[in-house]
């Protein structure tokens, strides 16, 4: 039996949160197509009768701005210390200079898979760049080249993981596939949601908390309030006639639904905090 933990990294948008779920086969981490979508590590856990692995997503690397991303960043951190394996992940398209720096920088101690991904979104010229380009840095143990959205060399990406791994015992029951709390991966859904329908700032000024999470006879009541900083904020998210809440609550309904194989009645309210992205109250509560 193997088991161990494997961090994944890389800047914001490589894909990090659509390789953990091309790995885990089922939808843990939110994806959106803007940036800095994914705010904590999202542990996913996979186990089979051979080997467990708990897959750990971050949030992008990046320079913090204000206090919320230097809590992102203490994840990132936290997770450099504790894991058997880093998976480095860069777009086949990003500037592999700067992709080289940022790994670098991070002085893994634990051996490390550079993965390069969006191979769809890539010529052959470009992939074999890549490939190539990292093949020669001293962190970078193996090189695989994969798509993570259309699950292309997923599967020998995850063979060659388990090489990695030490032998040992399981760390979780096999029916865990999530050290998070269900109540998490709600607030989440109705967040990517956000992500989906608002542009550009709304997403980046918001978080959702589960205020209440009740199984009732036959579905779940599920509470959830979406925090914004400021009136104009929250008149946006509501929007006209509450048109765009109730768009956010359908949308976010029918995927809970389906996470969580049960009715749901979900209830969606905005509340302003003033700058909660930099009171540590606020983040704290927040679950930052
Ligand atoms: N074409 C293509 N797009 C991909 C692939 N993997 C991810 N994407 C897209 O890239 C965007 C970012 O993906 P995420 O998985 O959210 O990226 P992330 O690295 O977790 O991003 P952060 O949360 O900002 O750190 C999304 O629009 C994905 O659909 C891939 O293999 N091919």
């Amino acid at each position: 039996m193997k088991a161990g933990f494997v961090n994944i990294f890389g800047k914001p948008n490589a894909g990090k949160s659509t390789l953990l779920n091309a790995l885990m086969q089922e939808k843990l981490a939110i994806v959106s197509p803007k940036v800095q979508t994914t705010r904590h590590r999202i542990k996913g856990i996979l186990s089979t009768g051979d080997y467990q692995i708990i897959f750990s997503d971050t949030p992008g690397i990046i320079d913090p701005k204000y206090k919320l991303h230097e809590k992102m960043m203490q994840a990132v951190k936290s997770a450099l210390e504790d894991a058997d394996l880093a998976l480095l992940l860069v777009d086949v398209k990003d500037d592999l200079n700067e992709a080289d720096q940022i790994f670098s920088a991070l002085r893994l101690k634990v051996p490390s898979l550079v993965v390069v991904n969006k191979t769809d979104n890539g010529s052959k010229e470009q992939i074999e760049k890549a490939t190539t380009f990292f093949k020669e840095k001293k962190y970078a143990k193996e090189v695989i080249a994969v798509s993570a959205l259309k699950g292309i060399g997923v599967a020998e990406l995850l063979q060659k993981i388990v090489g990695y791994l030490p032998e040992g015992e399981p760390f979780y029951a096999e029916d865990e596939i999530s050290d998070l709390p269900t109540k998490f991966f709600v607030a989440e859904i109705i967040r990517e949601k956000i992500y989906a329908l608002f542009e550009e700032e709304i997403p980046y000024q918001t978080t959702v908390v589960v205020a209440e999470f009740k199984q009732k006879s036959t579905l779940i009541k599920i509470r959830a309030e979406i925090v914004v900083q400021r009136e104009s904020q929250k008149a946006i998210i509501i929007g006209d006639g509450g048109k765009m809440i109730k768009q956010i609550g359908s949308m976010a309904r029918v995927e809970i639904e389906k996470f969580l194989e049960q009715k749901v009645f979900l209830e969606l309210f905005v509340k302003v905090r003033p700058n909660w992205r930099e009171n540590d109250l606020y983040l704290k509560e927040y679950g930052y």
